[in-house]
């Protein structure tokens, strides 16, 4: 049983003097979450540190009283990217049972319950969190209610199954919740009562607000965060860097040089897909399989279109330093520091005017607006998902566009930074290796241009920032650890399978195979609609065939029957059965519809049904064996998006 959090106070010294919440994030809701929780907290006089699990000082953990987790789940139920160095420490093999005894804990996971595996991420955290101790903000109650033990919810956890959803439903505490963004009301429905309840919980373990502090209602406008100083340039950049035309880049990132961004698919196709060439400065190595991450810039239009909207003009090109206000709140990586730099680089180079307007986003709206109908219409917004999913969701608009239609409404110079979201990167399978093209990265990047179910036009940032941009251009990137990986024991067999633009990290495997003296063991199925739009790598693809790699290759609307990669996959079952069984070789494959993979995998079930000499006597037997392949991770991997 452990220690009541007072006691622990008392006896141990932990005066817990503000909350932690900690957040992993991959596209910004999670962060958002985390920002809300921080904003009610100070709100009720608290005080709190909101930061990403990636800044976290991982080896302060045991000392943290009062820590809220916020997480999302990506890929097959992974976790985000930022949430991997602390997930990584928390595996340690080693670590004494009790390390986190003294660590009360809230959790909130946010997911889609049309994934196998529903909030996988904040699953798998709150388990090892309780493993190591830690105890879950709510349980051992000791007011005579009935609420369960740490140890039973750590029984429970241990026993869910991780790929239910519903049944999980129920095994939601009060200080642990599972967000879907498929129920009705979308996350709100459960993060709602989790937030009241947890509020209720933590807020009496904080010391109580100075007398001089009056709780503000959530219609108010809070004090702002950061602080943005404009400054004599000529005085300050003897001490501050200043931002130029090239900026400071965050930890990991670094510069290339954009050297070949060629149209790959025909003139007249519909996609506008781009080989993209870009040189190191560091001219260093990266492992196959690695992931490239991109940060676009937002146009000068419309740049221009935020700061006329909310009459910033004159404070554009003012030199500036952003620092941060309130002590308990370090400046978020995403903003820039000690540099000078101007309002209008930030929101080209930093800051999201493309982001969907969450509801945070019409909560601070409502806070600057005083005119009448605007007012209203915010209100409808903040009280009814419903609202915010037609208006924002289902038709895609963007915070700039809502600014738009909120003409009346201003966002102030003080509150700029903290309304906007960062700037998101946009991850690629990096198509090269590094042995082929040493100093080099090549991406194939589909371009996104789509109308509306309102037939308005819609490109991606990224596109239209990678569409203009200049040769010769220096880009930001940060080069991340692969998701797929090659076997490591030589000559092992290898079926790879990417149609589309899902033959990128495929690309990067047979030329890495090529260079290890493989090619004879590598299998490539790539499928494309029609050989003469959409082939990417033609002129490669019979390089590779002479090198002695398979490469079959499915046009699917080239002749009256339709061929898929799936199809040639059964065509070659002998190759198969051959690799796959008696050479225990891998598979892999990639691509951007979720129903390939399935058909893939039923193919290659289908093929092996009657491998009586393995066991494998029918159909079922197959496809368990093809399942335990990718579940396990070392005989392959999917990469599906
Ligand atoms: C590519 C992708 C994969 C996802 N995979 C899962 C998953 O396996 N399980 C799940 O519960 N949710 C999954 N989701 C849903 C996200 O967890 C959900 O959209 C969440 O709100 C994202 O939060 P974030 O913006 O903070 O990353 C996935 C979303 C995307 C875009």
């Amino acid at each position: 049983m452990h220690a009541d959090l007072a006691e622990h106070s008392d006896e141990d010294g932990l005066n817990p003097e503000k909350v932690l919440v900690l957040f992993a994030s991959e596209t910004g809701n999670a962060q958002d979450t985390a920002e809300r929780v921080g904003r009610e907290i100070r709100r009720r006089g608290g005080r709190c540190t909101v930061q990403s699990m990636e800044d976290f000082d991982i080896s302060e953990l045991p000392h943290v009283p009062l820590l809220i987790l916020i997480t999302s789940t990506h890929g097959r139920g992974h976790p985000p990217p930022a949430m991997i160095p602390l997930w990584t420490a928390l595996l340690r093999s080693g670590l004494p049972d009790h390390i986190l005894e003294d660590v009360n804990f809230a959790l909130y996971g946010l997911g889609d319950s049309s994934y196998e595996k529903f909030c996988y991420a904040g699953k798998i955290l709150a388990r090892r969190m309780l493993s190591l101790g830690a105890r879950l903000l709510g349980s051992d109650d000791e007011d005579g209610e009935d609420k369960p033990s740490s140890d039973a919810i750590v029984e429970e956890m241990r026993q869910m199954d991780v790929n239910g959803t519903a049944e999980d439903e129920e095994k939601q505490h009060d200080c642990l919740a599972w967000g879907d963004e498929r129920a009705p009301d979308g996350l709100e429905e459960t993060f709602l009562p989790w937030l009241a309840r947890t509020m209720d919980i933590i807020l009496p373990f904080l010391p109580p607000p100075s007398p001089a502090f009056v709780e503000y209602s959530r219609t108010d406008l809070p004090p702002p965060l950061y602080d943005i100083r404009f400054i004599d340039q000529e005085a300050e950049s003897s001490t501050a860097q200043l931002e130029g035309e090239v900026d400071a880049l965050e930890p990991g990132w670094e510069w290339a040089t954009l050297k070949r961004n060629f149209r790959a698919t025909g003139g007249n196709w519909w996609q506008d897909v781009r080989e993209i060439d870009l040189t190191l400065e560091s001219k260093t190595d990266y492992a196959p399989g690695s992931i490239c991450s991109l940060r676009p810039e937002t146009s000068a239009e419309e740049v221009d279109t935020f700061l006329k909207l909310n009459k910033l003009e004159d404070e554009a090109d003012r030199p500036m330093i952003i620092d941060n206000l309130n002590h308990d709140q370090p400046l978020p990586r995403h903003l820039p520091r000690q540099t000078v730099t101007t309002l209008r680089r930030v929101l080209q180079r930093h800051l999201d005017l493309r982001a969907p307007p969450r509801k945070s986003f019409f909560e601070w709206l409502r806070r600057f607006s005083t005119e009448e109908l605007e007012v209203d219409r915010l209100d409808e917004f903040i009280a009814d998902p419903d609202e915010i999913h037609e208006y924002a969701t289902r038709s895609r608009r963007s915070v700039l566009e809502t600014m738009a239609e909120f003409r009346n409404t201003k966002i102030p110079l003080s509150h700029v930074l903290e309304v906007l979201a960062p700037l998101r990167r946009r991850q690629f399978s990096i198509a090269s290796s590094s042995k082929a093209h040493p100093g080099e990265i090549q991406l194939l990047v589909a371009l996104v241009d789509y109308k509306t179910n309102l037939k308005v036009r819609r490109r991606g940032l990224l596109s239209s920032w990678l569409r203009d941009l200049q040769l010769d251009s220096w880009v930001p990137l940060r080069i991340e650890p692969p998701t797929l990986f090659l076997p490591e024991a030589r000559n092992t067999p290898a079926i790879l399978v990417g149609p589309g633009t899902g033959v990128a990290p495929m690309r990067a495997f047979v030329e890495e195979r090529i260079a290890n003296g493989e090619a004879k063991e590598t299998a490539l199925y790539f499928g494309c609609r029609s050989k003469d739009q959409d082939m990417y790598f033609a002129q490669e693809m019979e390089t590779w065939r002479k090198h002695g790699v398979h490469v079959r290759i499915a046009c699917s609307r080239d002749q009256e029957e339709k061929i898929y990669v799936q199809t040639l996959i059964k065509e070659d079952a002998a190759l198969i059965k051959d690799w796959i069984v008696r050479r225990n070789g891998n598979v892999y494959i990639s691509g951007s519809s979720n129903a390939m993979p399935k058909a893939v995998r039923k193919a290659i079930a289908e093929t092996i049904q009657d491998m009586q000499e393995l066991g494998i006597t029918c159909l079922e037997d197959a496809q368990r064996y093809v399942e335990d392949m990718f579940e396990s991770g070392k005989r392959g991997g999917e990469e599906s998006w």
